[in-house]
């Protein structure tokens, strides 16, 4: 089913990355204002919800309560409640937290790979696959992640045909669905296309979902181009959550608020309500002190 304008679907899925991808990269907030926002996520309609991390608190210190957040957060019926774990220990933890489904991150830059994971990109794919063999074992869906689709901080341009390699390789491994990565938004709406057709090539382009950072300003065009090519699932974050490590002042992810107007516009469903969304966003924004990120909060907000 499209919309009448024929290329679009009539449906978008919400992956919500808000809790983890962009509060992982603000200033630390505590677990209750955590709880708040995944619970206000929930009331908002949202029904994919990735909660927290289970990386090393060394490296990520914001993410370091995510077994408590697990644990307390109020679990709405039909909402999936998700986690990242890039190895074995992660997703113990994650299991025995209570996490509903976990997510394994690689990239198609090694530099990146190396930086965030400290593993080449072959040596991810290897941590990766007893992750895999235990979640199936516990009949536990499995996501994946592929950073740096349309560009690396250390690398510059990244070749599709390397997307599409580590796209494959998660999705043969099981992953159920592959998030592609603009890891520093620097994407534009032609090779975003372009990178995704590529991907579509190698991994049903059903199973794909889109992960666009906005440090440039280019998200939302680079989504419409995108649903062109019948990708139906798309992450964001609510109120722009999250900065970017490689870009001084820059904001997050696409924010969730910016994208539900932009597709309710389009006649598109999402099954979202905007103003309970623009709600939780302006409620975590003030418990980090900090502007809400998101154009559509800012405009409808009194
Ligand atoms: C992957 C590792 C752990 C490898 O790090 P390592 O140092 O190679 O691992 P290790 O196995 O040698 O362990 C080192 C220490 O970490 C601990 N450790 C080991 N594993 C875990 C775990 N699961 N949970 C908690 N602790 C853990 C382990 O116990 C040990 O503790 P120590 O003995 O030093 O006290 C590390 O590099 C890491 O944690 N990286 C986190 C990177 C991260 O979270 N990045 C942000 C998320 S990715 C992202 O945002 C991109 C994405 C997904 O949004 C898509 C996009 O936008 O592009």
């Amino acid at each position: 089913m499209s919309t009448s304008l024929g290329r679009y679907p009539s449906k978008v899925s919400l992956f919500e990355v808000g809790a983890r991808d962009g509060l992982q990269n603000e200033r630390a907030v505590t677990t209750a204002d955590k709880l708040i926002l995944i619970d206000q996520l929930g009331m908002a309609g949202l029904k994919r919800i990735e909660a927290g991390s289970f990386v090393s608190p060394k490296w990520v210190p914001q993410m370091a309560d995510s077994a408590d957040i697990f644990k307390q957060l109020n679990k709405r019926s039909g909402v999936v409640y998700s986690a990242l774990t890039p190895n074995l220990k992660g997703l113990e933890l994650a299991l025995d937290a209570g996490a509903d489904e976990v997510a394994i991150f690689g990239a198609a830059s090694q530099s990146f790979s190396q930086r965030n994971i400290n593993c080449s990109i072959e040596e991810s794919i290897e941590r990766f696959i007893p992750v895999m063999e235990a979640a199936k074992a516990k009949n536990i869906a499995v996501r994946g992640y592929v950073s740096c689709v349309l560009g690396c901080p250390y690398e510059g341009d990244i070749a599709v045909s390397e997307v599409a390699r580590v796209a494959e390789l998660l999705y043969k491994m099981g992953c159920y669905e592959v998030s592609l990565g603009d890891t520093i938004g620097v994407g534009t709406p032609v090779n975003a296309r372009k990178m995704v057709e590529a991907v579509a090539e190698k991994v049903p382009v059903g199973k794909l979902a889109l992960h666009f950072h906005d440090t440039y300003g280019q998200a939302l065009a680079n989504i419409l181009a995108c649903l062109e090519t019948g990708v139906r699932v798309i992450d964001s974050s609510v109120a722009g959550l999250g900065g970017c490590p490689y870009a001084k002042g820059a904001s997050g992810n696409l924010a969730t608020e910016d994208l539900v107007y932009m597709l309710h516009g389009l006649g598109i469903e999402t099954g979202v309500d905007l103003p309970r969304l623009i709600e939780a966003g302006n409620t975590i924004s003030q418990a980090l002190g900090r502007k809400n990120g998101s154009k559509v909060a800012l405009a409808l907000t009194e």
